[in-house]
C-alpha cells in the first residue's frame, strides 16, 4: 500500500521514522534549509529538496499584492517542493509580528510594548487567532512570532517588539502563541509542537535567549548575566512557550557572556531540548550562522559546524543555500557532524510538518482570502489600541482634569498639531509593509489619529490641523481654539536602526510642544516604540498620553481621548527621567523613574 508516512492514520512517530529512513543525506539537508522566496523557483525547490521558504521583511510577490497573488506564489513554490522524489511539503514562514505586517491592507495591531500595557492576555490571544486567519488568507502557515524578549534597556532598537521589562508580564502574553496555534490538546505531550488546524499557524518563540538584555541595549550584542539572572529574567517566557506547544524557537543573534547563541550548545541543546523537553524545531536567525565569525561569513564551514552542532535544526540561508548544503554535506561525510545530529534536526522538522497537517493540506485554502483586513479584526485592533494607551498626566496641579475631552468645543474649533497626527506609517512603526516601516499615508489601509479625531467630535466642530505651528501661528490664534491635541514621536525603525542612546523626542516635536502648549490647553500624545525623555515638558502640558505604536486603527486613540472609553492602560516598562539612568527596571536597588512600571491614570467614560 501507500508509504506509511503518507498515511495520516499512522501514529506520528511511525510516519516520521518511515519517512526518515527513506531519505538521502541530500534530502535531509534540504529539509534543514530555509531560503528567501525570491530564490524559491520550482526547480530550486525540487533539485535541492528545500524544506522551507521565508519572506524577509518587505519581501512580497509584488507591491500591494492582493491575497490571491500571495496564494498563487505560495502554491507555485509548494508545487515545486511536492514534485521532489518523496514529495515533502515546504513550510513558508513570514514575520507577522503585529498583524500580517508585510501584506498590503492587512490589519496592523499595536506593537507588543502597547499590548503589554493592556494587561489583557485573553485579548492578546484573540489577536493571535485573528492574525493567524490573516496569514492563512495569503496561504502561509508559519509566522516568526511572537518575540518574547524581556527588554531591559529601551535604548535597544527592538524594545517595542518586547511585551515588557517584567518576565511575569511577558509570560502572561505568551497567550498569543495559543492564539496563533490553537490550544494544546488535552492529551498533548509536554513540549510537543501543536497546531490545531488549518485556520491556525505554527508559531516561533524568539529570540532565544537574552536578546533583550544586551549591554546598553546594543542590538545583536552581548548579554552579561549570571545563570540565576538569566533564569529569572530572560528564560521564563520560554517555559510558557514550550508548555503552550510552540512549534519553533528562533535563536538570537546576541551572545551570552561572550558566547554567540547561534553556537551555544549548552543552551540550545542541553537546556532547551533536553531540560525543557522542547520537541519542535530550532531555527537560526537571518544569516545567523554567517555572523558567528567576524567579519561575517569569514569561515563558513566553521559557521555551519558550530551552528549545527549547537543544535540548530533549520537554517535561514536566504541566498547562500548551495554553499550551506555543500558545506554541511562535507561535514557529515567527513564525520565532523554525526548523522544522529542531522536525524534529530529532520525529525523535529517533520514532527512540526506532520503535526500541523502540512502533508494533508500543503496548499492554501482559497476560502480564507476574505479574512485579510476584515472589519472584525480591525475592531479587535481598535479595542487593543484603546487598552494600550497609558495616561501619564491629566490636568495641572489645582486644575480640573483635561481628559476626557468634550466632543463639542464651546468655541467651535480645536487644534490638532504635530507630525504624527496624520501619518499612518509612523503610527504603525517598523516591520510594516517594509522591514524598516514607512512614513506617510499611502502604505496601506488604515485610520490616522487625525481621522479618528475628526470622526469623534460633533460635526459642527472645526478641527484645524497644523503639522508644525510656529509661535506666530499660535499668537494669531490664541483665543480661537478651546484646546489642542499635539501628536509627536519617533520615526519608524527596525533592529539596529532603532538603537538610540539619548531617547529624546525627535525634532520638531519639542518645538511643537513648546509653541502649542505654551499658548493653549493641550494634551500631548506620544507615538514611540519606548518611553522617551519627557520631563522637560511635564510642567507645560495639561495632559500626556503614551500611545506607543498603535497600528492602522488610529481611531482607538480618539475613542479614549473623547470619553467613549476610559483610560485603563498601565506601563509595561519603567518611564525613566533621562537615558543616563539606564538600564533601570522595577526591582532595581536604585529606582528613580519619572513614572514607575505599572503606572497609569484612569478616566471614566462619559
Ligand atoms: O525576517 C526574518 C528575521 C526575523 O524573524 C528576525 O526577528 C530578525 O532578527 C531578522 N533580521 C533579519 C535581517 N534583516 C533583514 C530584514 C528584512 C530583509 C532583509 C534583512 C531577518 N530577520
Amino acid at each position: 500500500g501507500a508509504a506509511k508516512y503518507k498515511d495520516p492514520k499512522q501514529p506520528l512517530n511511525t510516519r516520521i521514522n518511515d519517512l526518515l529512513r527513506r531519505m538521502t543525506l541530500a534530502e535531509k539537508i534540504g529539509q534543514m534549509s530555509q531560503i528567501e522566496r525570491e530564490n524559491a523557483t520550482a526547480d530550486v525547490m525540487r533539485n535541492y529538496f528545500i524544506g522551507s521558504v521565508l519572506s524577509g521583511g518587505g519581501s512580497v510577490p509584488s507591491p500591494n499584492a492582493a491575497p490571491a497573488e500571495w496564494v498563487r506564489m505560495v502554491n507555485e513554490i509548494q508545487r515545486g517542493a511536492l514534485s521532489s522524489r518523496l514529495g515533502i511539503p515546504m513550510l513558508y514562514g513570514i514575520d507577522a509580528v503585529h498583524g500580517h505586517n508585510n501584506v498590503y491592507r492587512a490589519t496592523i495591531f499595536p506593537h507588543n510594548i502597547g499590548l503589554g500595557c493592556t494587561r489583557d492576555p485573553e485579548l492578546v490571544q484573540k489577536i493571535g487567532a485573528a492574525v493567524a486567519l490573516e496569514v492563512r488568507a495569503t496561504g502561509i502557515p508559519y509566522v516568526f512570532a511572537p518575540c518574547i524578549a524581556v527588554c531591559r534597556d529601551p535604548r535597544w532598537g527592538r524594545c517595542y517588539e518586547s511585551f515588557s521589562e517584567d518576565p511575569k508580564l511577558v509570560q502572561q502574553m505568551t497567550s498569543i502563541i495559543s492564539g496563533f496555534q490553537g490550544e494544546i490538546p488535552a492529551n498533548g505531550r509536554l513540549g510537543a509542537p501543536s497546531v490545531s488546524g488549518q485556520r491556525n499557524v505554527a508559531a516561533c518563540a524568539k529570540h532565544y535567549v537574552g536578546d533583550g538584555g544586551t549591554t546598553n541595549g546594543i542590538n545583536e550584542n552581548n548579554t552579561v548575566a549570571t545563570f540565576h539572572e538569566l533564569l529569572s529574567i530572560h528564560m521564563p517566557p520560554y517555559y510558557n512557550a514550550v508548555i503552550r506547544g510552540v512549534s519553533t524557537v528562533m535563536v538570537s543573534f546576541s551572545s551570552l557572556n561572550g558566547v554567540k547563541m547561534h553556537a551555544n550548545r549548552p543552551f540550545v541543546t542541553d537546556f532547551l531540548k533536553t531540560k525543557l523537553r522542547f520537541r519542535g524545531f530550532v531555527i537560526s536567525d537571518y544569516e545567523g550562522i554567517d555572523r558567528l565569525t567576524t567579519p561575517q561569513h569569514a569561515d563558513y564551514v566553521l559557521s555551519v559546524k558550530l551552528g549545527i552542532l549547537a543544535g540548530i535544526d533549520m537554517v535561514m540561508i536566504p541566498y547562500r543555500y548551495t554553499e550551506f548544503i555543500d558545506d554541511l554535506t562535507l561535514l557529515v561525510q567527513n564525520g565532523t557532524i554525526p548523522m544522529s545530529r542531522i536525524d534529530d534536526a529532520v525529525r523535529r522538522i517533520l514532527r512540526v510538518k506532520f503535526t500541523m497537517g502540512l502533508f494533508e493540506h500543503p496548499y492554501a485554502d482559497p476560502s480564507l482570502t476574505g479574512e485579510l483586513g476584515k472589519q472584525e479584526h480591525r475592531d479587535l485592533a481598535r479595542e487593543a489600541v484603546r487598552k494600550s494607551l497609558v495616561l501619564l498626566k491629566n490636568g495641572k496641579p489645582g486644575e480640573k482634569p483635561l481628559l476626557p475631552l468634550p466632543k463639542k468645543a464651546y468655541g467651535g474649533s480645536i487644534l490638532v498639531a504635530g507630525s504624527h497626527a496624520d501619518d499612518l506609517g509612523s503610527q504603525c512603526g517598523g516591520w510594516t509593509i517594509t522591514w524598516q516601516g514607512l512614513t506617510g499615508n499611502n502604505l496601506t489601509a488604515g485610520t490616522t489619529m487625525l481621522d479618528g479625531i475628526k470622526r469623534a467630535v460633533e460635526p459642527a466642530i472645526d478641527v484645524v490641523y497644523a503639522k508644525n505651528p510656529d509661535a506666530g501661528f499660535m499668537q494669531q490664534n490664541k483665543v480661537r481654539f478651546d484646546y489642542a491635541i499635539v501628536v509627536v514621536g519617533e520615526p519608524p525603525y527596525a533592529e539596529t536602526f532603532g538603537d538610540n542612546l539619548n531617547l529624546t523626542i525627535p525634532a520638531p516635536g519639542p518645538d511643537v510642544i513648546w509653541n502649542v502648549c505654551g499658548s493653549i490647553k493641550c494634551v500631548v500624545v506620544l507615538v514611540s516604540g519606548r518611553p522617551l525623555v519627557v520631563e522637560p515638558y511635564i510642567g507645560i502640558v495639561d495632559a500626556l498620553v503614551a500611545a506607543w505604536l498603535p497600528g492602522t486603527e488610529g481611531q482607538g486613540v480618539a475613542d479614549v481621548l473623547f470619553g467613549d472609553y476610559g483610560f485603563t492602560g498601565k506601563l509595561s516598562r519603567t518611564w525613566f527621567r533621562s537615558a543616563e539612568q539606564l538600564p533601570m527596571n522595577a526591582g532595581d536597588a536604585h529606582y528613580d523613574p519619572l513614572f514607575p512600571f505599572g503606572f497609569g491614570l484612569e478616566t471614566q467614560p462619559w
